[in-house]
């Protein structure tokens, strides 16, 4: 590994109009397509603001009107752990492949660039995991690469526990990061509170 890591952050997002449908009983569609939007937007601008994050990849089937300048992977289709496992694929055999990759959800209002810089640290042969406010969840992985290149990612069910399975598969570390930026993403209406941070609500 070079001196200096070089880190990438790759953020899953759903197609327009796909996302946040658990909060269909408190927002209409447009309005969960412009929170979808704006958490996006606080999630791409933070890590372009981390010390040590050099690039910023999405997978997804688009890229929801952002800069043509970020780099966008396909989405299969089946599913959040099969869209990523595709782009861990792309990136782990691209030429410049990074040293680390940030795996990082799209609903994280809180999110700062220090929490992406916790992250980028995590120390060599470990994954980092960052759960989400229940501790079940998972809202942010660092895989260091090539290491972590066969990683399967388990998002679902107590998808933090499947996760660290996961790393002792590989014969990983695990470091749990707990921060208030990575904990807050927004599932269930009880979450809006605290989508404050990039989205106002107008009735
Ligand atoms: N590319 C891609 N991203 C996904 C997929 N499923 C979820 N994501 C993204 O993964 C992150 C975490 O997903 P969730 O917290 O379940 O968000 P969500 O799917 O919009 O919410 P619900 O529709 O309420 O389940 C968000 O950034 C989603 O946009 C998928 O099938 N493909
Ligand atoms: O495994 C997970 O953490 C979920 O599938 C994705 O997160 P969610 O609880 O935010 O939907």
């Amino acid at each position: 590994m070079s001196a200096t890591p070089t880190i990438w952050a790759l953020i899953p997002i759903k197609g327009s109009g796909q996302g946040k449908s658990r909060l269909a009983g408190k927002l209409s569609a447009p309005e969960r397509d412009a929170l979808v939007d704006a958490m996006l937007r606080h999630v791409v601008s933070t890590a372009d603001e981390a010390r040590m994050v050099s690039r910023t990849v999405l997978v997804g089937p688009s890229r929801h009107g952002l800069d043509r300048g970020i780099p966008l992977i396909g989405d299969p289709g089946n599913g959040l752990n099969d869209a990523l496992a595709h782009a861990l694929g792309e990136i782990a055999c691209a030429q410049e492949r990074p040293d680390r990759l940030i795996v990082i959800a799209a609903d994280l209002p809180c999110l700062t660039p220090l929490d992406l810089d916790l992250l980028a640290e995590a120390p060599h042969r470990s994954i980092a995991i960052a759960p989400d406010r229940h501790g079940t969840g998972t809202n942010a992985l660092s895989l260091p690469l090539p290491e972590a290149a066969g990683f399967r990612f388990r998002y679902g069910t107590d998808s933090a526990a499947h996760h660290r399975e996961e790393a002792e598969r590989l014969g990983l570390n695990v470091e749990t990061i707990l921060s208030t930026g990575l904990e807050k993403d927004i599932d269930e209406p009880s979450d809006l509170v605290d989508a404050g941070q990039v989205y106002t609500i107008e009735h």
